[in-house]
């Protein structure tokens, strides 16, 4: 039942409560008007008795005036005395008409009344005729005539009357403390009712006040959600933007680009870097970087130094009591724990590097979304990157050596080739061979014929130059396309190439085999031809040529006629 209800019912009950009390307090009022009523009638009655008495004694006395002093004013107060006992026993008469006792004794008082006027009115006529007789009269007590009886019955009466006032006084006491009552009954409901409605109507303020409050309490959580929400759609925007860009990327180089651009107002505020893990898994070195760091940090340090690597997870945990810190940070981590947050980089569930960034205030809920969110796009990209850099590498790279296979060799020898005719430059082709490896595998063993190679390859790349093309054409031979290189140039290189082969002091597992030495034979572009067959082939007859003049020489390509 609603308030409304409650409060109509309520009042309904107390106006019901409250006419009842009245109509009993009403009837009950009439009753105690009656009773006092009934009680100045008593007081008349009585009065009037009294008044009878008296003027009876006033009528003896103003005869014995007159008989004894015999003043003239004595005749006129009798007179007066007579006819107020008359008008008194009148309205006696009427006053107790309704009591049959008090009627029965007024009829005997009207009789005694008159008796003593006869008897008062003859003493007055033998007065008037002879006062010796009247005189001789009172002495004989003839005025007392009856007097008894009458003052007898005026006792009688006045008891009579006392009672029934007695009676009336009690009646009209328990009147009062009906009424009294009927108002305390009534004034002490109208309050409880008063006083309820008084509750109902608190509780029901009481209720809106805490409706209002947890309205209110909506309204804030509602316009932190939506701020919530507006800044998670503006993270979810930028993340896809990031996410989007990070997939047209090429090479990682470029990835970073991407985020170097976008997470500085991704993650707005913060200062940050992304760190990875080299490829001898011994170090975390900086790839990029943005912002005033809040908390210092270095910039190379060791995996095991940073915890959300160790635990693959970000690091410090949300809501959980820090204790350990990353190692890779200062000393004022530990006295701001919440201001830095790490997230692992990982691919498989291995981790190749983090996403650090601190504040200058604690690291709220929504920046640490957006930095795991951040870290999960990084990190499937720069593994994707990782991933192709590596087929990429297998493809056109000789895994023994490190250097370009022949595969290479043969993609970018028709385009760089081009691109000397189109500039009209010089270009030059060294096809080298190890001298006596079959003899070198067969006696050092396979392996050791590896770790030649390998060791052959280092020196190459060493010798080459950023532009040249190193390549292991197959087995144990070696190519170089040498761009912008002449004949002439490419004579001096080759020899400088021969002796820093020469110089190889080959060891295997600590034991060294001795030296090795090899054969180049070289074509120049343009004085030996101008398409790539030509170029291999005619290097690689010079290389036959040099070979057959006893090895560990340089020899180049007969000139075309
Ligand atoms: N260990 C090792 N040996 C290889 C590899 N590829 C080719 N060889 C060996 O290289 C040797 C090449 O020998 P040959 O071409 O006959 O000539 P050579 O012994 O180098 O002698 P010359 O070229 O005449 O000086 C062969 O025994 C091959 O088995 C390789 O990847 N590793």
């Amino acid at each position: 039942m609603d308030l409304r209800a409650r409060l109509a019912l309520l009042f309904l009950a107390a106006g019901l409560l409250l006419g009842l009390s009245n109509v009993l307090l009403y009837r009950s009022n009439d009753r105690l008007v009656e009773d006092m009523r009934w009680v100045m009638h008593s007081h008349l009655v009585r009065k009037e008795i009294g008044a009878v008495e008296l003027a009876a004694h006033d009528m003896s006395a103003s005869m014995r005036d007159l008989v004894l002093t015999r003043r003239e004013n004595a005749v006129n107060e009798y007179v007066d005395a007579r006819e107020r006992m008359h008008v008194s026993v009148e309205r006696v008469k009427q006053l107790v008409a309704d009591h049959r006792a008090q009627g029965d004794n007024v009829q005997k008082l009207i009789a005694l009344a008159a008796t003593r006027r006869e008897t008062m009115d003859r003493l007055l006529h033998t007065q008037q005729r002879d006062p010796a007789a009247a005189l001789s009269l009172i002495n004989q007590g003839s005025d007392r005539e009856g007097i008894a009886d009458f003052t007898a019955l005026i006792q009688a009466m006045h008891e009579i009357e006392g009672n029934l006032l007695g009676e009336r006084e009690s009646a009209t006491r328990a009147s009062v403390a009906r009424t009294q009552l009927l108002l305390v009954v009534a004034a002490v409901t109208a309050i409880a009712l008063l006083g309820l409605c008084l509750i109902l109507v608190w509780r029901e303020q009481r209720r809106r006040q805490i409706t209002e409050a947890s309205l209110r309490e909506a309204a804030i959580a509602l316009e932190a959600a939506l701020t919530e929400s507006r800044g998670l759609s503006s993270a979810l925007r930028q993340l896809g933007e990031m996410a989007e860009m990070l997939q047209s990327c090429q090479s990682i180089s470029e990835a970073y680009a991407v985020a170097r651009a976008t997470l500085p107002a991704l993650l707005g505020g913060s200062a940050g870097t992304v760190q990875t893990i080299n490829a001898s898994q011994n170090l975390v070195e900086t790839a990029l970087e943005w912002g005033e760091p809040a908390i210092a940090r270095e910039t190379l340090f060791a995996p095991e130094a940073c915890l959300a690597i160790r635990r693959g997870q970000p690091y410090p945990p949300a809501g959980a009591q820090v204790v350990l810190h990353c190692q890779h940070l200062h000393d004022s981590a530990a006295a701001s724990p919440a201001q830095y947050l790490c997230v692992p980089l990982s691919a498989q569930g291995a981790a190749f590097g983090i996403l650090h960034v601190s504040c200058a205030g604690p690291i709220d809920a929504s920046l640490r979304r957006d930095c795991i969110a951040a870290a999960e796009q990084l990190s499937l990209s720069l593994a994707n990157l990782r991933l192709q850099d590596s087929l990429r590498t297998q493809s056109i790279r000789d895994p023994l050596t490190g250097l370009f296979n022949r595969r290479y060799l043969e993609a970018s020898l028709p385009r760089e080739l081009q691109r000397a005719e189109r500039r009209q430059s010089d270009l030059s082709v060294l096809m080298l061979d190890i001298d006596h490896f079959k003899r070198f595998n067969d006696t050092q063993g396979h392996d050791a014929g590896d770790a030649l190679l390998a060791q052959v390859g280092v020196v190459l790349a060493q010798v080459a130059r950023s532009e040249d093309i190193v390549c292991r054409y197959g087995g144990e031979e070696f190519t170089l396309v040498l761009l912008d290189t002449d004949l002439d140039q490419a004579l001096g290189r080759a020899e400088q190439v021969r002796r820093a082969i020469a110089a190889i002091d080959v060891s295997h597992r600590r034991v060294h085999l001795g030296r090795v030495t090899c054969s180049i034979g070289l074509a120049s572009y343009p004085p030996h031809g101008n398409t790539p067959a030509d170029l291999i082939a005619r290097a690689d007859r010079a290389l036959y040529l040099a070979k057959e003049s006893g090895r560990d020489r340089v020899e180049a390509a007969r000139a075309v006629v």
